[in-house]
């Protein structure tokens, strides 16, 4: 049976407690002897130029930090006892080995490990052993730490047929640990499902559809920590990112990589990966589907190659006294032969007054004479090679060009004809031009237009691995947006379709993958969700049958009594005569709802760690005011909370991806209102019910969603 110990009662010093923290002890003057080591070499010694100096001394002071000793942060979380050193064969008397798991490696003064990285093959074991399969594991120990001193641990025999399996106590606490600040790394608790996505190899994309709170964000981020350890030169080289779907999001997040060790990930939304024109509007639903249709793909395809003419009269080059010339015929094999190469429109560009300047070489052999390459070079950059290339390749402007495809209804039916129905033209033009591309006022979707037009015209690099998280929302054209950033690479998608809330959303987990170019790619579930209470996911769950049919509920690891909290609150004699007076007013009235929702929050305060207040949009400047009337601080998402700021006023439309202890959710009926149908409303609600880790407090006048009452 697992047992916990703890230093409750003072303890002899052959205590087996103490023996582990003499081993922190030791680890801890290692790591700083390490540290030492690097700050004591003299760089004269081995470097020739300052160039190379800047750079090593570059990369000494990013060692020196990675050598930090972080107080707060345990050195080491875990021990392996192994029955055979790892690797030997399990031969009767091979000597079992002990290993220590923890952020970083540690070696002693002869190079001796004293911590592992969890990153390590080693360290594997700790993640996945199981007592069906315990890895050649005898003796899992997981170490507890208040503030930076160990305290306790918790013993697995994961060989012992008699220890009965039970829930790990220091799990539990880790995951109820109050959350104020950011996002924090999940190292020590990794759990089995989740770490087969973090160990995935490099080559395959991984597709993971998981509940709230299941770990998407959490495994995503340890994946690429991973990936940088075990590939570090090529993703080095390559690059990494993680694509998240807001900037409050991605600050939430940001210093999880940073406390792994890995300070050179870049992280983007999808709006700034495509930031090729300013976005400065928004596109009514019906629009955005069309533009967010892969079929635009096609029409940009099109658009581009539309300026491309067949030659029509011969080219002349003048050298000299002598005049060579290529007849249209022969500058058309030309142009079609670059047509049927699958190649970008500008590498085109740039290929074709060469092939016109060697034709010209080829009738200059046959003349007699004996050009080299530098003749070729000259003839390409003659005047009438290049007003030749100019009447029948232009080059294409993608911003321009875009601009075009949406105000210029004739120019739209040329390249969308067969492609998109007269109706669905009319749809995605704008209703008035604008004068200029600086004037426009670019969507989201036209940018990503953009960006697929740019992508036609020139190659968009390619990174060595993406992780796409919040995955669900992106149209079919923002997959390809993604896509064309990892071509080379491969992509960790994360996502759950119930949390859905754009129109233009793509329909299923293979469609996305196929957008992504990476079609066939594997789809794992997460289903055990670490945040939300069972009380809380049940009830949220009500709402699954109605907004995605085909997924399972979770299931939480934490049985909880008392974490929901349902409250009606009455609307006063006045509002209540009059049903449609109360329903056109929800955003100013009833008072006494806001009040209730403002005493709730003050009383949520008396416990400890972070609070949501999560609210409609509309209903945020009336909350706000209230707040302010009553005293109580709060943040914006996204701004780090701390022990004194523990309130955040969350909108409904921001609320996706962030968590809070204790969340306070203001009348669920203006949630689902105030989207454009009702299955995005509940899909809203549905993210908004998912937010809270230990308590979750509903105040409604109106009446609930009809799927949450049972
Ligand atoms: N193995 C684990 N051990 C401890 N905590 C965990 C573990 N896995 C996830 N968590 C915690 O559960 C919470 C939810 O994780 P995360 O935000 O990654 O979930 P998600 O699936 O992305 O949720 P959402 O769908 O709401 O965006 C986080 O606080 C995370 O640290």
């Amino acid at each position: 049976m697992p047992s916990l110990h703890s230093d409750h009662t003072p303890v002899p010093s052959s205590d087996p407690l103490q023996r582990e923290r003499d081993h922190l002890a030791g680890s801890r003057a290692a790591l700083r002897a390490m540290r030492a080591d690097v700050e004591s070499l003299d760089l004269a010694d081995v470097t020739g130029n300052w160039v190379n100096a800047a750079i090593l001394q570059r990369e000494m002071s990013d060692r020196i930090k990675a050598l930090a000793d972080l107080a707060h942060t345990p050195l080491f979380f875990g021990r392996l006892d192994y029955l055979h050193a790892p690797g030997m064969d399990q031969a009767e008397g091979a000597e079992g080995e002990q290993f220590y798991i923890g952020r970083r490696h540690v070696h002693d003064a002869d190079g001796d490990p004293m911590v592992i990285d969890w990153r390590a093959p080693v360290s594997q074991p700790f993640y996945r052993a199981s007592r069906k399969d315990p890895m050649d594991v005898g003796l899992r120990r997981r170490f507890g730490y208040t503030g930076g001193d160990l305290t306790a641990y918790e013993d697995e025999h994961l060989t012992d047929a008699d220890e009965v399996e039970q829930a790990s106590a220091l799990l539990t606490a880790e995951i109820e640990r109050p959350r104020v600040g950011p996002m924090r790394d999940i190292v020590a608790t990794i759990q089995p499902e989740q770490d087969e996505i973090v160990r995935a190899d490099v080559h395959g994309t991984v597709c993971v559809q998981g509940a709230p709170g299941t770990g998407k964000t959490a495994v995503g981020l340890h994946r690429v920590a991973y990936l940088l350890y075990a590939h570090r030169e090529r993703l080095a080289r390559t690059g990494t990112l993680v694509i998240g779907p807001n900037r409050s999001f991605l600050h939430y997040i940001e210093q999880v990589l940073p406390a792994l060790g890995e300070l050179d990930v870049a992280q983007a939304t999808v709006e700034e990966l495509v930031s090729q024109v300013a976005v400065t509007g928004t596109d009514p639903a019906d629009a955005a589907i069309v533009k967010g249709d892969a079929r635009m793909a096609q029409v940009l395809q099109r658009a581009v190659r539309s300026g491309v003419r067949m030659p029509t009269e011969p080219c002349v080059v003048v050298r000299g006294s002598r005049r060579w010339r290529i007849p249209a015929y022969e500058l058309e094999e030309l142009v079609q032969e670059l047509m049927d190469r699958d190649i970008r429109y500008g590498a085109a560009l740039a290929a074709l007054p060469q092939r016109i300047a060697h034709a010209v070489l080829v009738k200059m052999e046959n003349g007699g004479e004996a050009p080299d390459d530098r003749v070729q070079d000259a003839v390409a950059r003659n005047p009438a090679v290049k007003a030749a290339v100019k009447a029948v390749w232009p080059v294409v402007d993608p911003a321009k060009l875009v601009f075009r495809l949406l105000s210029d209804a004739d120019f739209l039916a040329e390249c969308a004809d067969g492609v998109l129905s007269p109706e669905e033209q009319r749809t995605v033009l704008w209703a008035k031009p604008p004068r200029s591309v600086k004037s426009a006022p670019w969507s989201l979707a036209d940018a990503v237009l953009v960006d697929e037009a740019r992508d036609l015209v020139e190659r968009t690099h390619s990174l060595g691995h993406v992780v796409l998280d919040e995955a669900q929302d992106l149209s079919p054209m923002q997959y390809r947006a993604v896509g064309r950033r990892c071509t080379t690479g491969s992509a960790t998608v994360l996502g759950d379709i119930a949390q859905g809330t754009t129109p233009w959303a793509t329909g299923t987990w293979a469609e996305a993958l196929e957008h992504l170019g990476k079609p066939g790619s594997r789809i794992e579930a997460l289903t055990k969700t670490f945040r939300v209470p069972s009380e809380v996911i049940r009830y949220a769950s009500r709402l699954l049958p109605g907004i995605a049919p085909d997924l399972e509920p979770a299931d939480s690891v934490r049985e909880s009594h008392g974490a929901l909290t349902v409250r009606h609150i009455p609307a006063p004699a006045a509002a209540l005569d009059d049903a449609a007076a109360l329903d056109a007013t929800v955003s100013s009235t009833p008072a006494a709802l806001t009040d209730a929702v403002v005493a709730a929050c003050r009383e949520t305060l008396r416990q400890e760690g972070s609070i949501g207040l999560i609210a409609a949009d509309h209903r945020i400047p009336l909350l706000a005011a209230a707040l302010d009337a009553a005293g109580m601080p709060y943040l914006d998402p996204g701004t780090e909370t701390s022990a004194d700021s523990r309130l955040t006023l969350v909108p409904a439309s921001l609320a996706k991806g962030l968590e809070y202890d204790y969340v306070v959710l203001d009348e669920p009926a203006a949630i689902v209102d105030a989207e454009p149908d009702p299955r995005t409303g509940l899909r809203r609600l549905y993210v908004c019910l998912t937010r809270p880790v230990s308590g979750l407090t509903v105040l409604h006048t109106r009446p609930l969603p009809a799927a949450l009452i049972s």
